[in-house]
């Protein structure tokens, strides 16, 4: 596999607090790469070193095969756009005029392609409007503009959905997935919401206390994070009895509740229960959600 980003043992130290603790990781070329933490984790860190804005203490990283402290990795940065914490846009200037900064820092002489990206994000239409007369979905989405500017093909967004209501949500969520299904663009995001990165993510890492706990696929995690089907009976000795006599995995939560891990025929298990005299009150299917994954990682009570 090729990794646009690989990071060896990376340390950050703020005085003796280790707010990365040999953080390892890689991001596949091409994928939606969900880092994902809880707050005072070490994501924002770890992006603000790998964009160059703050020095490892110890460890390294390879983004498109250059090394932190080969002088080429600047070329390598060129590739990259990224929004760190909150975009940095200028409120007092329109959507283009902010774009327009961002080619002159970048040293890019003509307008070409302003516009285009504008359309990308969905801001085409704000002609003089200034942005502090923006919402905050609008302002991120210009973030995002801003992140294109130079044409990256490795953009890392720092928790771009934080404070957005469900409508701006979705709205970044599709501008993310169109960026990487329609354009090639392999995106780093980090995130503590994490049903909203499942949505998008093809992998992920799970970060706690600046390590990195986990990393694995969507794929893998899917299988993972079981399907399962939550039962309300008048008693579970009974059901238990009967999954027992089908060959189906369960786990009774109490007196009148229980979890069943496989596929299981409904009609063939009620008409057995109903048999035995056990009434079935509901039935509801829910896959175990990343959420508790996750907690169960950081809990210590699933490390593979
Ligand atoms: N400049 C600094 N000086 C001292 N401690 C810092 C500094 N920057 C970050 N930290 C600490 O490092 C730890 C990791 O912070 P970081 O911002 O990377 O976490 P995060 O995972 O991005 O969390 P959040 O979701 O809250 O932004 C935190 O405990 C934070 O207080």
């Amino acid at each position: 596999m090729e990794y646009v980003l690989k990071t060896n043992s990376l340390c950050k130290n703020y005085g003796h607090f280790k707010a990365l603790n040999g953080l390892s990781m890689n991001v596949p070329k091409g994928s939606i790469y969900g880092l994902i933490g809880k707050n005072g984790a070490g994501k924002t860190t770890l992006i603000r070193l790998i964009c160059g804005l703050q020095e490892p203490t110890s460890g390294d990283y390879v983004l498109y095969g250059k090394k932190h402290i080969d002088k080429d990795i600047t070329k390598s940065r060129r590739r990259m756009g990224a929004i760190v914490e909150t975009p940095s846009i200028y409120v007092d200037l329109t959507a283009y005029e902010n774009l327009k900064e961002q080619y002159k820092v970048l040293g890019i002489p003509s307008d070409d392609g302003i516009s285009e990206i504008l359309k990308l994000v969905g801001l085409e239409n704000t002609g003089n409007k200034k942005t502090k007369n923006f919402s905050l979905g609008m302002r991120q989405r210009l973030g995002i503009a801003v992140a294109l500017a130079g044409s990256p093909d490795f953009l890392v967004l720092d928790e771009p959905v934080n404070g957005l209501d469900p409508q701006g949500i979705i709205e970044i969520r599709e501008l993310i997935l169109k960026l990487n299904q329609e354009h090639g663009i392999t995106v780093l995001i980090s995130s503590h919401i994490l049903d909203e990165l499942s949505k998008l993510a093809t992998y992920y890492g799970f970060i706690d206390n600046g390590k990195m706990i986990k990393q694995i696929s969507s794929i893998e995690l899917e299988s993972k994070c079981r399907k399962c089907t939550h039962l309300k009976v008048s008693s579970t000795k009974t059901l238990a009895y009967v999954l027992d006599t089908m060959n189906i995995e369960y786990k009774i939560l109490s007196n009148t509740e229980a979890d069943i891990f496989e596929k299981v025929n409904i009609s063939k298990l009620t008409t057995e229960l109903s048999k035995k005299d056990c009434e079935v009150i509901s039935i509801h299917e829910h896959d175990e959600s990343l959420e508790s994954y996750f907690v169960s990682l950081v809990g210590g009570a699933r490390h593979e």
